[in-house]
């Protein structure tokens, strides 16, 4: 084995076939690549030790040590070392494992030459823009931001003294603004810094809780006040009292209920639905919205009284577009807090990506810039956000474009409609305008969100097959005992499943979808923001 020269991109083959080795060696050699050939995963590690190459082409199955064990060694040695698996199995399973375990890409045999070519190209473009990128200074260190809110433009500064202002009364505040620009995290803000700090916060979606319920879940009710009240419950206002209530969405308020939040502004108190006494409630109200209620009071959908009673103190949060100097810091800021909680391990993001970041006009505003560098963080194969690792329509976005990425065997297969063997797909990816352009994109979030998932009903659907007399119950209690050891909630990850399945066969309508799930299309508006769904 020859030591490869400093300029000429090295590339290593790791297969125990002599006839794979010699046919792709041919086709690599055929470009200015220096080709290096080892016969099995144990040499093939020990090659990379010695002299790691630019990118390795590593057999999946070979006799002795594995494809899928060599690529752990190789990357806990070397996280940023680029491989690509070859396989002559494209299964979905396949390429789970492989994205799974950092592999860069996976290509299936026998090859197509000029996708060998492309795959090279596009993996030592990466490679070098990850050494480009070099020193990365962070612009903040999230030890600094205790509170969440990060931002040093003026118009934030000016945010930040109202809340200081605010926090030694118990003045009403409204906070406006677009959606996902920081209302709430506001409101905990002035909650944390008052004199009521030990007692609750509670925060209340006035927008996701239909009108018929949510007297009772503000004020409690009585048993027996209307069907289903099976017994005495108390509402927000009671369990809150000494705290702080932030009424989330308030213009979504139905006038009724208006009228009793004026009560509890006006004599501090409360009665629950289907009660006759009246009882006292020490509680801040913060409210917010994203609606022009000013229009709304003209229109007389919300009453002006409380409107002035609420509007004592006007935050306006700015729209992130605003204010795009603070995009690289709150960039830094969700990397940090990404590393923190060892959800991923990017910590730099190449001057490209941080351009298209702050040229993009963020319609959804902080909650969409994180879910983007969320979903790229984990795309991402070394400690670097690359240009390629962004979602696809906000390159489009700003007119940036990266070379298209050698069609893999899983677009093949989902271009020609030849479905993997079971139907995983992140929400994002199953929603994404990028399923069709991007499938490798989607592939690797779908590893990262859904892997766990996507073993229990492959397992599920192989039991099926070999005992077809297996129910629906025994196939849920497995995917129970499966999924309950996992971190996130059994409901929480089935209601991510079902409105991405019910959004899909309802082509993304929400009033249709919403009607199926059976909860207000302001619910699904909500949770699909919240579960960050591309529809
Ligand atoms: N200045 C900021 N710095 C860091 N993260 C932020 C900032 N502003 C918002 N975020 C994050 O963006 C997401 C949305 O924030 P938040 O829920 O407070 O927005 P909102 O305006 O209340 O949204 P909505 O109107 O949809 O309820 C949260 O995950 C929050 O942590």
């Amino acid at each position: 084995m020859s030591e490869p020269s400093a300029k000429t991109p090295t590339i290593l083959i790791i297969d125990d076939d002599s006839e794979i080795r010699y046919s792709l060696s041919r086709v690599l050699s055929s470009r200015k690549y220096q080709v290096l050939e080892a016969a099995s995963g144990e040499l093939g590690i020990a090659a990379v030790k010695k002299s790691p190459p630019d990118l390795v082409f590593l057999d999946i199955r070979m006799s002795g040590m594995s494809g899928i064990e060599a690529l752990q060694h190789i990357r806990s040695s070397n996280p940023k070392q680029l491989v690509v698996l070859m396989t002559a199995f494209g299964t979905a399973q396949t390429a789970i494992e492989a994205m799974k375990y950092g592999a860069f890409d996976y290509i299936m045999k026998p090859f197509d030459p000029q996708k060998v070519l492309t795959l090279a190209e596009n993996a030592l473009k990466a490679h070098a823009d990850m050494r480009a990128v070099g020193e990365y200074k962070p612009t903040i260190n999230s030890e600094d931001y205790k509170e969440g809110i990060v931002g040093s433009s003026p118009v934030m500064q000016d945010v930040f003294k109202v809340i200081g202002q605010v926090t030694a009364s118990d003045v009403t505040v409204m906070v406006t603004g677009e959606s996902g620009t920081g209302k709430e995290l506001v409101a905990r803000s002035i909650w944390k810094h008052s004199h009521r700090a030990a007692k609750p916060f509670i925060a209340v979606n006035c927008a996701a809780i239909p009108d018929n319920l949510i007297e009772s879940e503000l004020f409690g009710h009585e048993k027996g006040s209307f069907t289903g009240a099976t017994g005495q419950r108390l509402g927000k206002f009671e369990l809150c009292d000494g705290g702080t209530i932030f009424l989330d969405e308030i213009g979504d308020m139905a006038l009724a209920t208006q009228t009793k939040i004026l009560r509890v502004l006006q004599q501090g108190e409360i009665q629950r639905v289907g009660g006759v006494d009246t009882i006292k409630v020490d509680v801040r109200i913060l409210a917010a919205t994203n609606k022009d209620l000013e229009e709304m009071v003209k229109a007389k959908t919300f009453r002006e009284d409380l409107y002035y009673r609420l509007n004592v103190v006007r935050i306006r949060m700015p729209a992130l577009r605003d204010r795009d100097d603070d995009i690289p810091q709150i960039v830094d800021f969700c990397m940090q807090s990404l590393a923190k909680q060892k959800k991923a391990r990017v910590s730099k993001v190449s001057p490209e990506a941080m351009a298209v970041l702050t040229k993009h006009r963020w319609p959804g505003n902080v909650r969409e810039l994180e879910n983007v560098i969320y979903r790229s963080a984990v795309i991402a194969q070394g400690d670097t956000i690359l240009l390629k690792d962004l979602p696809q329509e906000i390159r489009d976005a700003v007119g940036a474009s990266v070379p298209a990425v050698a069609a893999s065997p899983a677009a093949a297969a989902s271009q020609a409609g030849t479905a993997a063997p079971f139907p995983v797909a992140s929400p994002s990816a199953v929603l994404s305008s990028q399923v069709s352009s991007a499938p490798f994109d989607t592939l690797r979030t779908m590893a990262a969100e859904t892997v766990a998932l996507a073993h229990a009903r492959q397992v599920v659907e192989s039991i099926a097959t070999a005992e077809p007399a297996l129910t629906v119950e025994r196939a849920l209690d497995f995917l129970h005992e499966k999924l309950s050891d996992d971190a996130e909630t059994i409901l929480g990850r089935l209601e991510r499943e079902m409105i991405v399945r019910v959004l899909k066969a309802e082509s993304g309508n929400m009033v249709r979808a919403s009607e199926k799930l059976g909860i207000t299309r302001a619910t699904l508006r909500k949770r699909v923001d919240e579960l960050g769904l591309k529809i």
